[in-house]
């Protein structure tokens, strides 16, 4: 018998998640049925969707990505010693199998990792990922990019700007500490980066993309979105990805930034959102290919790790404040 620990959310967040917000409980789990298995949490994910991602009926379980090690199984698919990722929210023992989806209904819920070589399971959570596939596909697919062309980016301390230099972009970043800015620019390769607490966007702007913004990746939105936005050339391409910057907003006065409908249409800009939910079936290719980069040294991650499953509450707050630079991810030990 397998006691299993998990997180439930015991009531709505309402401004920054709280540890109070949280509980964690025991679940003793029962044997293992035909084609189940159950795997060990390795690594669990601390995401920024979480925080505006669940239902509306609380208590209810905490929701998330893991990395795990099937370690009893009755299903061939996923043998013991088999590294899976899948949706099963922040809890440290799972029994599932493929066609389940009790733990919630993400697409895909639940896949082997590739074999990574000598490279951590853990990228599975990040950069090989879903993560790395919002970057690729979010930046490749949306922003459509051409080589020559100004592309900026906010949240920028992840894969889309190193991706873009790849594609011969010239790469301007917003990052919310100097010290990420100094990674951006001296080890990432990005052309400037600037730090959105402390420049003034729009001169920072003028100053470093003189000619103009071709693409944004858009990971923050609120105010320096609009800044950027309106200094956009003609036919610019916006891949909105998130908007972290209103995620903790109660106050609704709070969450308007200046109008964009005037660039809109004087610069004929394409505005798309997008969920990596849309690429699922491409999972493995985008997968491969941050992993070929990564190989090939054109790509550098870094990972954000905090050990123990009672710090994963921790993990997820430090989101918010800019705790991280790289994937925050919880070591289960
Ligand atoms: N559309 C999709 O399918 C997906 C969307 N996303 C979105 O992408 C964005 C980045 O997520 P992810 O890469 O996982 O997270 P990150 O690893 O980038 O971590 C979040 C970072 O956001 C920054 N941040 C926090 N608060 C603010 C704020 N008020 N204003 C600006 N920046 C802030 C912090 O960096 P700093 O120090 O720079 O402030 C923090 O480190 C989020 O908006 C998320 O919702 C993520 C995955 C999939
Ligand atoms: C205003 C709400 C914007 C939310 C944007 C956002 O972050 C959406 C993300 C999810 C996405 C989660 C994808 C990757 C997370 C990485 C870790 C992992 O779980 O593998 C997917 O669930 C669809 C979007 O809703």
């Amino acid at each position: 018998m397998v006691l299993a620990k998990k997180y439930i959310v015991l009531k709505p967040f309402f401004g920054e998640p709280k540890n109070s917000d949280f509980q964690i409980v025991e679940e003793r789990l029962p044997e293992i049925q035909d084609d189940e298995f159950l795997a060990k949490a390795a690594y669990i994910s601390v995401d920024p969707y979480q925080r505006v991602k669940l239902g509306d009926k609380y208590p209810c379980d905490m929701i998330g990505s893991q990395v795990a090690k099937v370690i009893e199984s009755k299903n061939k698919d996923y043998p013991v010693g088999s590294w899976v990722m899948g949706h099963f929210g922040w809890r440290t023992y799972t029994i599932t199998k493929p066609s389940d989806e009790k733990f919630c209904n993400q697409k895909p819920y639940l896949y082997r990792l590739p074999d990574f070589g000598n490279l951590p399971v853990s990228l599975g959570l990040g950069v090989c990922g879903r993560v790395g596939n919002s970057a690729y596909f979010g930046f490749t697919q949306i922003c459509q990019p051409n080589a020559g062309e100004t592309v900026v980016v906010s949240g920028a301390a992840g894969a889309v700007g190193q991706i873009a230099k790849i594609l011969g972009c010239r790469v301007i970043g917003f990052a919310g500490t100097d010290e990420k800015c100094k990674w951006l620019t001296g080890e990432l390769g990005f052309d400037s980066a600037g730090n959105y607490k402390n420049v003034n966007i729009a001169d920072f702007l003028r100053e470093n993309a003189p000619n103009g913004v071709d693409c944004y990746f858009d990971n923050v939105g609120g105010e320096l979105s609009s800044i950027v936005i309106s200094q956009m050339n003609q036919f610019g391409r916006v891949a909105v990805c998130g908007a972290i910057s209103s995620y903790n907003e109660t106050e609704p006065e709070n969450r308007k930034a200046t109008i964009l409908q005037p660039s809109i249409v004087s610069k004929q800009l394409k505005i798309e959102g997008f969920q990596v939910n849309r690429f699922a079936n491409r999972t493995t290719e985008g997968i491969k290919q941050n992993l070929q980069w990564i190989q090939e040294g054109k790509l550098k991650y870094r990972e954000h790790i905090i050990d123990g499953f009672e710090s994963t509450a921790d993990a997820f707050i430090g989101l918010f404040r800019g705790a991280n630079t790289g994937k925050a991810l919880v070591r289960i030990i």
